[in-house]
């Protein structure tokens, strides 16, 4: 019976230590503070840092300052969700960035549980964490090529519709009014065709470093496509008038900035390099928006309009788009 029982007991550890030791994720445990009582030894295969070291330690020790960062944010937003998302037997599946022993940083996805007594107060937490760099770095490629022109880095148009369908819903809400300014440079063709794509690419990329220098952080800079841009500015002034005239002045600036001489570094044709000075333009249309008023594709295709009698008027010009 003692013989049988031992037997058992060797069997059940084994089996413990296969899937707690042998296993690529990693096994942890907390206590309700949150300072780790287990961590199994792929962390260590992981991360390089022995268990003893790890035990005892916060488990925001694990992750870097990203890490934490989206951890306590994740946290937050959860203790302010729903009643049912706080049923004892869910499961919180997260990714977060990990710290590892040689100042490195990887990515695990965390799959974590709260552990309750028999009155129902949590007393510690347990879960898994699996590396997920790979995927984690591919989705972020995907994203960036996805919604980012690869040139200049900016939104491009699938990202632009997003936001600008986002701040119709905010002015909506708060009442004030937004501008969506649609611009096109004038006469870039003859750049490429006499100094070659390349030099283009270059004045591409100052006008979006110079764009990107007229607007405030949260407004919106976009590459529409070709010579094409798209800022939109949000929550303007609840005032027509007003917003009016910060409209305005957006613009101006813009238009003063893209106007200004562009420095630019050209092949010659022996072959030697030379900077050359160029001048460029821009020809722009504005329309102002409140929420209830239109889709974002009205009011790119209104700016676009206005855009084209910017043009139609000599170029380097603002037009506001009368609908
Ligand atoms: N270098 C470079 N050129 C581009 C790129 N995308 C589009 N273009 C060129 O941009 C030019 C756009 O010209 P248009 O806007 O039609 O005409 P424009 O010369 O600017 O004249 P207006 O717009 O009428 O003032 C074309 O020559 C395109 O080949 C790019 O990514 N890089």
């Amino acid at each position: 019976m003692v013989t049988q029982r031992t037997q058992e007991l060797r069997e059940s550890e084994a089996l413990y230590r296969l899937l707690t030791e042998e296993a690529l994720d990693v096994i942890w445990k907390t206590d309700r503070d949150l300072r780790i009582t287990y961590i199994s030894p792929a962390d260590e295969r992981l991360r390089g840092f022995k268990a003893k070291e790890v035990i005892g330690q916060q488990v925001f020790d694990l992750f870097t300052e990203d890490g934490v960062a989206s951890v306590k944010a994740l946290i937050e937003k959860r203790s302010e969700g729903a009643p049912s998302r706080t049923a004892p037997d869910e499961y919180l599946t997260f990714n977060a960035q990990h710290r590892t022993k040689n100042a490195g940083v990887l990515w695990g996805e965390v799959i974590a549980k709260r552990d309750f007594d028999a009155r129902g107060e949590i007393v510690g937490y347990h879960g898994t964490t699996r590396e997920c760099t790979d995927r984690v770095r591919l989705e972020s490629e995907v994203r960036q090529l996805a919604f980012f022109d690869p040139l200049t880095n900016l939104p491009n148009r699938r990202l632009l519709d997003d936001r600008l369908r986002q701040s119709i819903a905010v002015i909506k809400r708060s009442g004030n009014y937004g501008a969506v300014i649609v611009l096109d440079l004038d006469n870039f063709k003859i750049l490429n065709d006499l100094h070659g794509h390349d030099v283009g690419d270059f004045l591409l990329l100052e006008v979006a470093r110079r764009l990107v220098h007229c607007v405030r952080q949260k407004d919106t800079v976009a590459r529409f496509g070709g010579d094409e841009f798209v800022v939109i500015l949000d929550e303007l002034s609840t005032v027509k008038l007003m917003s009016l005239r910060q409209a305005t002045e957006v613009a101006e600036k813009i238009r003063n900035s893209l106007a200004a001489p562009y420095l630019l570094k050209v092949m010659q044709t022996d072959q030697a390099e030379a900077v050359v000075q160029h001048q460029c333009s821009a020809s722009l249309g504005v329309v102002l928006f409140l929420g209830q008023e239109a889709s974002q594709h009205d009011l790119l295709k209104w700016a676009d309009n206005a855009m084209y009698q910017a043009k139609a008027a000599g170029r380097n010009v603002i037009r506001f788009s009368d609908r």
